[in-house]
């Protein structure tokens, strides 16, 4: 189950929380109220089983107090007696619906309060001498119960535990005039004191595993952040911020065999910069970073459909991926791309041909065919960059393939 607790606080508040503010045994408000909604569910699941054994214990402790009893005594006694099992009994129903689980606090706080005021009510109204050992017996084993084996919380077991205790005092001293006052003492009381030790060591025991358990969460959610991370990072190019060469070459060979499979044109334009060694040499390696940057951005606005993608191939080269794209998509492409370029007039005083930066492109698109090679379709993207080049430079040359040519372009 996720815990919420390891999205309400901090690493360090759980850390604070885990030393000496637990000896409180409560957190804060938000916190308290995660807590109790897990607490509640673990408990009333556990309750399914200690409400049998409960029942089990209570069973073999009357058959005990019915031998002692004398006969005229224990028509009143079972009668009580009864109510206390009974009320076990609809608790331990109560845990098998997942529904009433909000309201464990409830309805074993309240059934844990009657059990024990019957429990003590029954020790003023049966009198017996050798009975009413068991019958003081029966009541620290009560108490005892509520405290350590119900599975409530400190502070709502020392309430179920100590207004028993009174409700049990008021009906007695309605119902009866002569009321043990020495053994209560004794008994209830003494139990009570060991009751809530156990209660309290429980409990704290309990939020602690609680607080480790959204440690350990919190360092979780940590390590699938930090995967994802570094996922991103290995796809990216540090100084861009664009898709880097690895993630081109897996995407290329995707989109490759997808269109292969759907027999859909795939386009590429290998872009580079012009005279861009002259460019860092006039102007220094850190204008040249610049450069890239804007260039980079520059690129990714034109490709704006899903599923382009834009990459730094290498130093001053970028490639742009258009799967589905036609010769005319990815010409118009071209085109727009030289002339956003051209608007950027990022200043260029080295360049042979220009005031400003300028692109070379080359640019192919092709359906491909079984048993042709990726590679070679970025052979021809190279080369109508090459002849882009040697044309003089801030243009295109798109490279015509014929169907079923790839495999010789190569060669020619
Ligand atoms: N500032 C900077 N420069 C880089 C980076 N990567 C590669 N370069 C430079 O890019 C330049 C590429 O130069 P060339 O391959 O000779 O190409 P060119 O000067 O653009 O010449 P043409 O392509 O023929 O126009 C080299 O000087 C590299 O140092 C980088 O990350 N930052």
């Amino acid at each position: 189950m996720k815990l919420q607790g390891s999205n309400l606080l901090e690493r360090k508040e759980i850390q604070k929380l885990l030393g000496k503010d637990l000896n409180f045994v409560w957190f804060p408000a938000t916190l308290e109220k995660d807590y109790r909604f897990q607490y509640q569910n673990e408990a009333a699941h556990e309750f399914r089983y200690r409400g049998p054994i409960i029942l089990l214990l209570y069973l073999f402790l009357s058959y005990g107090i019915y031998q002692l009893l004398p006969p005229e005594q224990v028509g009143l006694w079972l009668k009580l007696y009864s109510c206390v099992g009974i009320i076990v009994f609809v608790a331990w129903g109560f845990s098998w619906f997942e529904k009433m689980h909000q309201w464990f606090d409830w309805y074993a706080t309240i059934g844990s309060t009657i059990a024990i005021a019957i429990s003590f009510t029954i020790v003023n109204l049966v009198y017996d001498e050798q009975g009413s050992v068991l019958l003081h017996a029966a009541i620290m084993y009560a108490v005892v119960i509520v405290y350590g084996f119900v599975g409530l919380r400190f502070y709502v077991a020392i309430l179920a535990g100590w207004l028993g205790g009174a409700l049990g005092t008021l009906v007695s001293m309605f119902f009866s005039d002569e009321i043990a006052w020495t053994l209560l003492n004794r008994t209830y009381t003494f139990s009570s004191f060991l009751g809530m030790a156990l209660a309290y060591v429980t409990d704290r025991h309990h939020r602690e595993n609680y607080l480790q358990s959204c440690l350990l969460e919190l360092h979780r959610i940590e390590m699938v952040q930090q995967t994802q991370q570094l996922e991103v990072m290995s796809r990216q190019d540090a100084l861009t911020g664009i898709a880097n060469r690895r993630y081109l070459d897996e995407m290329l060979e995707e989109e490759w065999y997808r269109a292969m499979r759907h027999q859909t044109p795939l386009s590429l334009m290998m872009i580079d910069i012009d005279y861009f060694k002259a460019y860092n040499d006039s102007l220094g390696h850190l204008a040249g970073d610049q450069c890239l940057i804007k260039i980079a951005h520059a690129i990714t606005d034109i490709a704006t459909r899903s599923g382009e993608l834009v990459a730094r191939y290498g130093g001053e080269e970028f490639v742009i991926l258009l799967p589905m794209t036609t010769q005319q998509h990815a010409i118009r492409q071209a085109e727009r791309l030289l002339r956003s370029i051209k608007n950027l007039t990022i200043p260029h005083p080295a360049s042979e041909i220009s005031q400003h930066v300028t692109l070379s492109i080359g640019v192919v698109s092709y359906v491909p065919q079984m048993n042709e090679d990726v590679n070679d379709f970025l052979y021809c993207a190279d080369h109508a960059l090459y002849k882009a080049k040697s044309r003089g430079r801030d243009g295109y040359v798109f490279a015509h393939l014929a169907p079923q040519s790839l495999s010789n372009t190569k060669a020619s």
